[in-house]
This record gives C-alpha cells, structure tokens and sequence, in this order.
C-alpha cells in the first residue's frame, strides 16, 4: 500500500492542484454572480432565471464535484507516509482553512437556495464582503503548503 502512494503521489497531487483550481474559480465567482443577481436582476425582464440557472450549474456541474476531488486527493497525499508532519504548524493551518473553505462552499449553496426560494435577505454588499473569504483562506493555505512553517 506504502509503495503505490509513494508511486502515485506525483499523480495525485498534480490532480489535487487541478481540482483546487476548479473549485477556488468556482467559489470566486459564485459571490460575484449572487452580487449581480441581487443588484441587475429585476433591471431585466427573465434576468433572475437566468442567474439561477448559471448558479445552479456552477454549483453541481463545477464546483461539488471540484471539492469532492480537491479532498479526495487531499486525504490520500494526507495518508501518504512523510508528506504530513502533525508536530509542524502548516497542517494545522491548512487544516483549519480547508475547512473554512468547505463550509463557505455550504453557505454558498444554501445561498443559492435561498435565492431559487426568492427568499434572498442579503445585499450586494453582504456579498461583495463575503468574497474576500475565499480570499484570505487562500493565501493562508498557499502559505501554509510552500512555506511549510
Ligand atoms: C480539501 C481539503 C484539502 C486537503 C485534505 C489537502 C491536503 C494536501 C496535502 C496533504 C498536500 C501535500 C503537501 C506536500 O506534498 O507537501 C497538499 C498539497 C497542496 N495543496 Fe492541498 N489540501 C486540501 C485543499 C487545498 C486547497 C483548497 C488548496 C488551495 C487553495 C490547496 C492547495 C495545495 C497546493 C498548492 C499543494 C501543493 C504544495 C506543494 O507541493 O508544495 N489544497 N494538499
């Protein structure tokens, strides 16, 4: 088991950064597209259906899946023997991060219900704000898995 992970570890890494890519686009964007919905959507006739139909496809086509693989692959590199010392403070940090992250992409999508339900109460600002989440946890965890502290 020891020497297939150590054989694969290029492999799934290279597909862990590919998930992460897809999904950090995701959450970015998802904000964004809430901001407009809230603030263009009753400036055209049939422009709300439209948002929910780019949310709900960014959301179960890009951004699930993306997450599913992002950990999938995260937890095997975890399992990989050498690759995670638990005495140092970067997993601890990146730990804390992704989860953060994981529970932001919840918000999101309960957000999207919300909005599918026309039951939104946030504005665009609310929104704008909650888009540096993503943000910060991002530079924490890059920081977290070059930097190795
Ligand atoms: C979803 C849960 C996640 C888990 C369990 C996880 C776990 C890991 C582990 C154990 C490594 C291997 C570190 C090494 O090879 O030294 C790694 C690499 C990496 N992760 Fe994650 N990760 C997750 C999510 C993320 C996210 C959200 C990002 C970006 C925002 C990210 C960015 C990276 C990068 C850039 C590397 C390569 C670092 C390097 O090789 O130096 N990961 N991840």
């Amino acid at each position: 088991m020891t020497d297939i992970l150590f054989t694969l570890y290029p492999w799934i890494k290279a597909l862990h950064i590919m998930a992460v890519i897809s999904w950090m686009a995701g959450l970015f964007y998802l904000p964004r597209l809430f901001v407009y919905h809230v603030e263009q959507a009753g400036t055209v006739d049939g422009a709300g259906a439209i948002f929910e139909v780019m949310e709900e496809k960014l959301l179960r086509v890009i951004m699930r899946p993306a997450m599913i693989v992002s950990w999938v692959c995260g937890l095997i590199l975890v399992l990989t023997p050498g690759i995670v010392d638990w005495s140092w403070v970067w997993p601890w940090t990146k730990g804390v991060s992704v989860i953060a992250m994981t529970w932001f992409h919840h918000w999101l999508a309960l957000r999207y219900k919300a909005f599918a339900a026309g039951e939104n109460a946030l504005t665009g600002r609310q929104y704008r704000m909650m888009n540096e989440v993503p943000t910060v946890l991002m530079v924490i965890i890059v920081l977290s898995v070059i930097l190795k502290f």
